[in-house]
């Protein structure tokens, strides 16, 4: 596809901001599960403003397509030219093209008002096996719109049928066809191994004309996978139209689709075999967390500092003091954690702190307190198992601030990646006089929550320069730091208690690697 826009102005007067654009190509689903209306509910997922040109209109439910109505070619063209020559259009997205004439006026269409790129989702059966473009339709995908494409998406089914039948039964079968598929025209190809027996993962594989990359996410056990295709499909372009590479597009689709499936696993909609997911995740409980995805960077954890006034009383220092030398030497994230003080004085003392965090470019965390969090305006806050429920956090505090749930148990780790929490605190890890009555778990207590998490892993509780590596050198991958307190703060000099652990970190970590 031509990597230009379509040159169309917006009217002039004030300031305006283009918002990234999707227009999908597709057939109406009137169960909302696929098509159309998957589309329309990924892209607003993924922030994407998102048109729609309707090819056909289906009649279809969980059970099956109980009918199928094309849509006339010219009134398809003349739905095409609204948008196209109007919108400002960033990608295209096409679903169901049930005719050859269908392909062609597409074709034409984008010739005459190119677009940034083009994503086919060559849509030929339905999940639940019905045909929705004949095999007639093979050669004009192959012929016009392949070549055009930036990407195309095909499942086994349809990579086999484009390839002329070829059989697809194994992972070295995918990367060939997806090699062959290249070879007709598209930049980049996804074959999408979901239909492949026998595997834990769900396997697919990218190729971009020289690398080929096996992309896995795991395969959720559920009934409701109706339209994961499309939504793939709509997400990758959604990325692209808000500027990503094209494999990070693909990465994040597949994140994205695997964490709706998850989140959707329960919900219950239709009698048939196959049900619909919530794109916005919201059915279940009323959250919604889809586009914050990619908001909070868990390197943050690497060095997390866990402040304590009684300690800096102790050592004579204000705490605004404090924190700046603990973010000197190297500290990442900093908590304020608070046990004592009144909520007044709480406030000023976070208001002063997220002053000086800001100033470093450091996230500052409330601990406990969501008003606090909110009346400060810090980046986020911790909460642990008897704190507000990280679901009501995330409801008040929106999808921007970073939440961490303190976890002690797989199945509390399992809780806050539902509930929307952005990471984990898991301790005590070793003994600790900080905090009263907190159980230690050890290092194959804290692996155990580890392997249990979806989330990243901060490792808290007696955490020092002497045991800091160990912790570290448990390998295991969403591991990424350690949070502390008294080895920074109950120390005579809070700079060089950071820049010794930050090292000792840095040292570990690079053994890991
Ligand atoms: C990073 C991090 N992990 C765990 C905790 C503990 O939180 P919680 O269990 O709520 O206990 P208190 O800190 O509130 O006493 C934490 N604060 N930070
Ligand atoms: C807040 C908290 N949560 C679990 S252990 C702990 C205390 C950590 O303090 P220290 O680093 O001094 O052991
Ligand atoms: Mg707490």
């Amino acid at each position: 596809m031509a990597m230009e826009g379509n040159g169309a102005s917006v009217s002039d007067g004030a300031s305006k901001t283009k918002i990234p654009h999707v227009l999908t190509v597709a057939g109406s689903d009137s169960g909302a599960g696929a098509g159309i209306q998957a589309d329309i509910k990924a892209c607003a997922a993924r922030g994407v403003y998102c048109s729609t040109v309707i090819t056909a209109v289906t009649a279809q439910n969980t059970v099956g397509v109980q009918g199928v109505n094309i849509v006339p070619e010219d009134f398809v063209a003349e739905q095409l030219k609204s948008v196209l020559s109007d919108m400002q259009v960033d990608v295209v997205k096409t679903g169901m093209l049930p005719s050859i004439g269908i392909v062609k006026i597409l074709h034409e269409s984008l010739r005459e008002f190119p677009v940034r790129a083009l994503v086919v989702d060559p849509v030929m059966v339905s999940t639940s096996g019905d045909v929705l473009a004949g095999p007639s339709i093979l050669s004009s995908f192959r012929e016009e719109l392949l070549p055009m494409a930036d990407i195309i998406t095909p499942n086994i089914k349809e990579a086999s049928a484009l390839l002329g039948g070829m059989p697809l039964e194994t992972v070295a079968d995918m990367r060939s066809a997806a090699k062959a598929l290249h070879a007709i025209g598209p930049r980049n190809v996804l074959v999408k191994g979901g239909d492949l027996p026998d595997s834990l993962d769900a396997i697919d594989i990218f190729f971009d004309g020289k690398d080929c990359h096996e992309l896995r996410s795991s395969r959720i056990k559920t009934r409701n996978t109706h339209g994961t295709g499309c939504t793939l499909a709509s997400c990758i372009a959604a990325e692209l139209a808000k500027g990503s590479s094209m494999l990070s597009a693909v990465k994040v689709a597949k994140h994205y689709v695997e964490t709706v499936l998850e989140y959707s696993k329960d919900i219950f909609i239709g009698n048939g075999r196959q049900g619909p997911f919530d794109h916005l995740l919201r059915l279940k409980n009323g959250i919604h967390n889809s586009h914050r995805q990619g908001t909070f960077n868990p390197s943050n954890l690497f060095l997390y500092a866990v402040t304590d006034s009684q300690m800096n009383k102790k050592w004579g220092r204000p705490m605004v003091d404090a924190i700046e030398a603990a973010i000197e030497g190297g500290a990442t994230i900093v908590q304020l954690r608070e046990k004592d003080a009144e909520t007044r004085e709480f406030l000023e003392m976070a208001k002063a702190c997220v002053g000086i965090c800001r100033s470093y470019g450091v996230p500052l965390l409330i601990n406990d307190r969501v008003d606090v969090a909110l009346a400060c305006d810090a980046d986020g806050v911790h909460v642990g198992q008897s704190d507000m429920p990280a679901r009501i956090a995330r409801t008040l505090l929106g999808p921007e601030k970073i939440i961490g749930v303190s976890c002690k148990t797989p199945e509390q780790a399992q809780q806050a990646w539902i509930d929307g929490a952005d990471y984990i605190g898991c301790g005590g890890v070793y003994p600790t006089n900080t905090k009263a009555n907190n159980p230690t778990l050890g290092l194959d207590g804290l692996k155990a929550v580890c392997l249990a998490s979806k989330l990243p892993v901060v490792a808290i509780g007696g955490i020092n320069a002497s045991n800091a590596g160990s912790v570290m050198e448990t390998g295991v991958s969403n591991l990424k730091g350690v949070a502390v307190v008294s080895a920074l703060f109950d120390r005579e000099s809070v700079l060089a208690e950071t820049r010794n652990l930050h090292a000792i970190l840095m040292e570990a970590a690079s053994q890991v690697k």
